[in-house]
């Protein structure tokens, strides 16, 4: 059937589309991994009017792995919506960070149980890249020497490799099971010869040096890379760790060369200076007011808010708020949703029996102050099925079904 008129075409995009995404620490050992989830672990919990659970600490899921921490997305229009509705439940936006082992050069051939902590890098969505730009004698660095560069090098190095290892083995495999067919075949075999297209692709694109984030590719192809997981498809942030000297300075002689290196190796992704010791110490501050003060003192900001939302920005989410005096919450999508789709994360109802979605722009319902001024001045919207939810969007969905469904 060919597309109707109005529907509008969507990139695909790489990664799962799911609003439960996780994003990994990832770096050589000693470089601030653990400081640094433990920093934003404490900063979150510390967050009072947050229903805060750190996973594996929590007393409702002590099953779960401890180096998993769902920490609070900072967000002055959900602070702003609290306020403004003043309801019995108040739900922000979460990111889950996991802290990961350390990898070491040769990881990818099973150095330093490499293939253990490769398989956890390659389970999350999206990776802190942690690097190494403090000096301090007494942390000892696993290369010797400190040079940002050549570890960046070594990470990098390593990741490509195990996707370059995955694609060896799947080019072969299926290979191998497209030659049995040889010409002709059903509609699973062409299936098949057109995913090892794609795969051969993909592979030339990786042994070539290149990370498959960095790649052009067509929505087809995007969906057979999906199902690979492939580490080097997964957006990465670059955490340049300085020392707490350093970050009070503003100052670090890597911090240029950190930034060139990923502009040419890495297509510029985003890279934050920090420092985990700072970070990790004025966390450890009992009260909000503690902590004020301190970084008056310092002179200087927690980076940790825009590093958690840099982190949610490359997983490609997004959230809409729905409010009122019950509860005001933000529910995450991933970029490009139609308004069906976002009133299925919060039930499936919604998304099955979907009417239409009214949306009241953040911006309006702030300088115009009530529900009823936004929609006096016609700014009270009515979209359909076709609207693409924007970033804070706050939404009122209206549906009818028949038949009930299970609950999310
Ligand atoms: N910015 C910094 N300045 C000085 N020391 C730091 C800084 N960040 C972390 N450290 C110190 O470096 C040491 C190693 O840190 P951490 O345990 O967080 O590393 P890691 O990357 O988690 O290591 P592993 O891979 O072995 O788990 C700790 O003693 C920590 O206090
Ligand atoms: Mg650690």
């Amino acid at each position: 059937m060919p597309p109707k008129k109005n529907a509008v075409e969507v990139k695909a995009m790489l990664g799962r589309p799911s609003n439960n995404l996780k994003i990994g620490v990832v770096g050589l050992p000693n470089v601030g991994k653990s400081t640094f989830f433990n920093a934003i672990t404490n900063a979150s919990a510390a967050a009072e009017n947050y229903p805060f659970c750190t996973i594996g600490k929590c007393a409702t899921c002590p099953q779960v792995d401890p180096e998993e921490s769902r920490v609070a997305v900072p967000d002055a229009r959900f602070d702003w919506l609290c306020k403004h509705y003043k309801p019995a439940k108040e739900i922000p936006a979460y990111l889950t960070v996991i802290d990961i082992a350390g990898l070491v050069k040769g990881a990818a051939s099973g150095a330093g149980l490499g293939n253990a902590f490769l398989s956890h890098i390659r389970a999350v969505d999206a990776i802190f890249h942690m690097v190494r730009a403090f000096d301090e004698p007494d942390v000892i660095h696993v290369e010797g020497e400190l040079d940002p560069l050549r570890d960046m090098e070594i990470i990098r190095e390593e990741l490509r490799l195990k996707d370059e290892e995955f694609l060896t083995r799947q080019v072969s495999e299926l290979g191998a099971a497209v030659k049995r067919v040889g010409h002709g075949g059903n509609a699973a075999d062409k299936a098949r010869k057109e995913e090892l297209a794609v795969v051969e692709k993909v592979f030339e694109h990786v042994k070539s040096g290149k990370d498959v984030r960095h790649g052009t590719w067509s929505n087809k192809e995007v969906e057979i890379i999906n199902g690979f997981h492939l580490i080097t498809a997964k957006p990465v942030v670059f955490l340049a760790n300085v020392s707490e000297k350093d970050y009070l300075r503003k100052k670090n002689k890597w911090l240029p060369k950190i930034k060139a290196w990923i502009d040419e190796n890495s297509n510029g992704d985003l890279m934050i200076p920090y420092s985990a010791a700072f970070e990790y110490r004025i966390s450890l501050l009992e009260t909000a007011e503690e902590k004020a003060d301190a970084l008056k003192e310092a002179g200087v900001a927690s980076v940790l808010p825009k590093i958690i939302v840099a982190g949610y920005n490359a997983l490609q989410l997004i959230y809409y708020f729905t409010g009122g005096p019950d509860e005001v919450r933000a529910w995450t999508v991933r970029r490009n949703t139609k308004a069906p789709q976002a009133a299925g994360v919060i039930h499936t109802d919604f998304e099955r029996g979907f009417i239409m979605c009214e949306v009241m722009k953040y911006e309006d319902l702030k300088e115009l102050g009530t529900d009823n001024a936004v929609k006096a001045n016609g700014k009270y919207m009515q979209k359909g099925k076709e609207y693409i939810v924007e970033d804070g969007d706050i939404c009122y969905f209206k549906f009818n079904v028949t038949a009930p469904a299970k609950k999310k």
